[in-house]
């Protein structure tokens, strides 16, 4: 694990999009296809602030989500949506590239649908993405697996369903930690005091809640964070 505590939100933006550059060029040159998944929040500001700015060949990124609330695109909650809206129109990524939910099945079948297209894009039981862009909650939750929450003991599905989110939208679907933490490379970006107490506990007391339990087990973590965020780290 890499801890990179940078002085402001730009640098954490600038120095996400460097890592993301080389892990594509990586992937592209070892397999023609970089497989990314992406997360919702504070990271579609930083990826919209940052990717515009690097070289890679768009034509061969394919978007996962990590998490993606059960809502229409058009649904100010989606996370596709916010993508659609935020960082689309500024690289050039189609909307085809991205792989994404059916939020017309019911919420299980959904998630099943889409642990199915991961599958099919990947041809093997458990997929390793070449990266994955993480956030972290206050609480420390990340994808949708929350504090205390069953699914953060889930096992078998790749993809959950969550009917339960404690944060809004409470229906969800969610990649599960075997997914995670067979992927080659995570990367959990955040800014703000608001993350700091939730950082120390988490990277500092090595509680055991959710964003701490990103470990890939044949890949790297890197946690890039400014000041105000890693505030309580050495
Ligand atoms: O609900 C969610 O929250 C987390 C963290 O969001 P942030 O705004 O605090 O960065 C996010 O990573 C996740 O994808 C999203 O569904």
């Amino acid at each position: 694990m890499e801890i990179l505590k940078l002085s402001t939100e730009a640098d954490v933006v600038k120095a996400l999009a460097t890592k993301i550059q080389e892990c594509a060029k990586k992937a592209i040159e070892e397999s023609g296809v970089f497989r990314v998944g992406v997360s919702g929040g504070s990271l579609v500001k930083f990826l919209a602030t940052g990717l515009p700015k690097i070289s890679t060949d768009w034509s061969k990124w394919e978007l996962f989500f990590c998490d993606e609330r059960y809502v229409p695109t058009n649904n100010p909650d989606s996370t596709f949506g916010a993508y659609k809206e935020h960082l689309v129109p500024s690289v050039p990524l189609n909307e085809s590239q991205f792989i994404r939910i059916n939020s017309e099945l019911p919420l299980s079948e959904c998630a099943a649908d889409y642990q199915n297209k991961i599958l099919q894009k990947f041809k093997s039981d458990i997929p390793s993405f070449d990266l994955l862009l993480l956030g972290m909650g206050p609480d420390g939750h990340t994808c949708s697996l929350f504090p205390s929450h069953p699914l953060l003991e889930e096992s078998k599905l790749l993809i959950a369903p969550i009917s339960d989110s404690p944060k809004p939208p409470p229906e969800r679907v969610t990649m599960t930690f075997p997914l995670v933490n067979n992927s080659k490379c995570c990367i959990f970006a955040m800014t703000g005091s608001g993350k700091a107490d939730m950082l120390k506990r988490i990277l500092v007391d090595r509680e055991p809640l959710p964003a701490g339990m990103v470990n890939p087990k044949n890949g790297k973590l890197y946690w890039i964070v400014d000041e105000a965020a890693g505030h309580h780290l050495p």
